[in-house]
């Protein structure tokens, strides 16, 4: 990725944290290297976003170490971009076009790529207008009759909007498809959720077979894992070992705080998998410091909240990282928020034994059903399906084949099908 500095800048209204953890670390996803810091506390300024005399500092310290680029951690309205930008000398920044940054840096699917483009666009719209303002104002010469010109751009903008959209509405279909042939085949979906960085796709490689990836149009090979925001953008779907069930387990884009509206819109379609679920797997970093934790939660719970009527289990990671203490005392202190969590390292692979289970009982009930096989070929290989799809607790052999077995209702209903009573149902219609 790129190879360019950044000075950080955040204003907060007095009395708030003027913590720059978390766009340091955007800052570093999208591949800076952070040379300077800078933050203030006061009201905000409607020219500059920050004070008249911090932008002076801030524009001499951007000298000094020779900063390529200014990002804040705040939301910055066109005109403060113009301002700072002249103020300062270098690219301008906020968190919105930072995380737009890393989004496009990683977008890999077709499905990812369209997302993103989306909320540039989204991004950008309502700015274009202040654009062609300043564009006029300035009045130079290689920007005459911009106003027209923007007008167009505008329009062309919008054509663009719809035309992603359509498309986007017909990978959705796509998806739906499949997740409904994947439900027809007996399987059972689980999504891991969570904050980005929290230990999603870690987790993924060593509950799933990494071996065996299903035919999904947009899986790679491997659901990657770095220590950065944002590594997975797409939907990675995977087969999960449950014993006596089939169980599908999926990788998805990480949460983040403070994202707005439009941002999140745009990538809504890529939670569909956590939506659709049979059962959320909510990870959680457990190494982060109590008050970090409860509020990554609060926001995977204002994102799952009213979509998801799956139970959700609470997965605490990380668990190497603590002593036994320590993890008691924050299992007790996000215990209003994570009622029943189990506890965790993907990395070690503790505990997995007992997460597998906790998905074998949260997941819906199979009911027990018997049913009578012609004694043929057909009937010999709907017992071997069976036995692949189905929990069988017995089989008898005599003119008929008699089935015993625990599954979900749609394998109930497809045995009963092949049964000779119903074949003959049919057969008669
Ligand atoms: N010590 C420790 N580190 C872990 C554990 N699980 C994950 N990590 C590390 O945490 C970092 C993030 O892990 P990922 O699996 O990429 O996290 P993710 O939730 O998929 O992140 P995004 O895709 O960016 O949203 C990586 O550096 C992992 O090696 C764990 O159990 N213990
Ligand atoms: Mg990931």
């Amino acid at each position: 990725m790129r190879n360019d500095t950044a000075v950080l800048v955040k204003r907060v209204d007095s009395g708030e944290d003027a913590s720059l953890d978390e766009i340091r670390d955007l800052a570093r996803a999208a591949g800076y290297d952070i040379v300077g810091e800078v933050t203030q506390s006061r009201q905000q300024d409607s020219a500059y976003e920050i004070g008249r005399g911090k932008v002076g500092e801030l524009r001499a310290l951007v000298e000094r170490v020779d900063a390529s680029k200014v990002v804040f951690d705040n939301e910055l309205g066109p005109y403060q971009v113009y301002n700072l930008g002249n103020e300062i000398g270098v690219e301008v920044d906020d968190r919105f076009t930072l995380i737009l940054e890393i989004f496009g840096d990683r977008a890999g699917s077709r499905k990812a790529q369209l997302q993103v483009e989306l909320a540039e666009l989204k991004y950008e719209l309502p700015r274009a207008d202040a654009k062609a303002n300043l564009a006029n104002r300035d009045e130079r010469p290689g920007f005459m009759g911009l106003g027209e010109y923007d007008e167009k751009r505008k329009s062309d903008m919008e054509d663009r909007i719809s035309r992603i959209r359509d498309e986007l509405g017909s990978l959705s279909e796509r998806d739906e498809a499949w997740r409904r042939e994947r439900r027809r085949s007996g399987f059972e979906l689980v999504a891991l959720a969570g904050y980005t960085n929290a230990g999603k796709s870690t987790l993924m490689r060593s509950l799933a077979d990494v071996d065996e990836a299903s035919n999904h149009p947009d899986i790679d090979d491997t659901a990657e894992s770095r220590n950065e925001l944002f590594t997975t953008l797409g939907t990675t779907t995977r087969r999960m070992d449950v014993p006596g069930r089939n169980v599908l387990l999926s990788d998805t884009v990480g949460f983040i705080s403070d994202l707005p509206h439009w941002l999140v819109q745009s990538f809504e379609s890529t939670l569909d998998e956590v939506y659709l679920a049979d059962l959320v797997l909510l990870v959680v970093d457990a190494s982060d410091p109590v008050e970090e934790m409860r509020e990554k939660l609060v926001t995977c719970h204002d994102t799952l909240w009213e979509r998801v009527e799956a139970p959700v289990v609470t997965v605490l990671n990380k668990a190497d990282l603590l002593d036994e203490d320590e993890l008691a005392k924050r299992v007790e202190a996000v215990r209003y928020l994570a009622p029943d969590p189990v506890v965790v390292s993907a990395v070690e692979g503790d505990s997995l034994d007992e997460l597998v289970g906790r998905v074998k009982d949260e997941l819906p009930d199979w009911e027990r059903e018997t049913v009578e096989l012609p004694m043929s070929d057909d009937g010999m290989s709907t017992v071997s399906w069976l036995y692949d799809t189905a929990e069988v607790l017995d089989v008898e052999y005599g003119e008929r084949i008699r089935v015993e077995f625990k599954a979900r209702d749609e394998i109930i209903a497809k045995a009963r099908n092949r049964s000779p009573l119903e074949t003959e149902t049919v057969a008669a219609r």
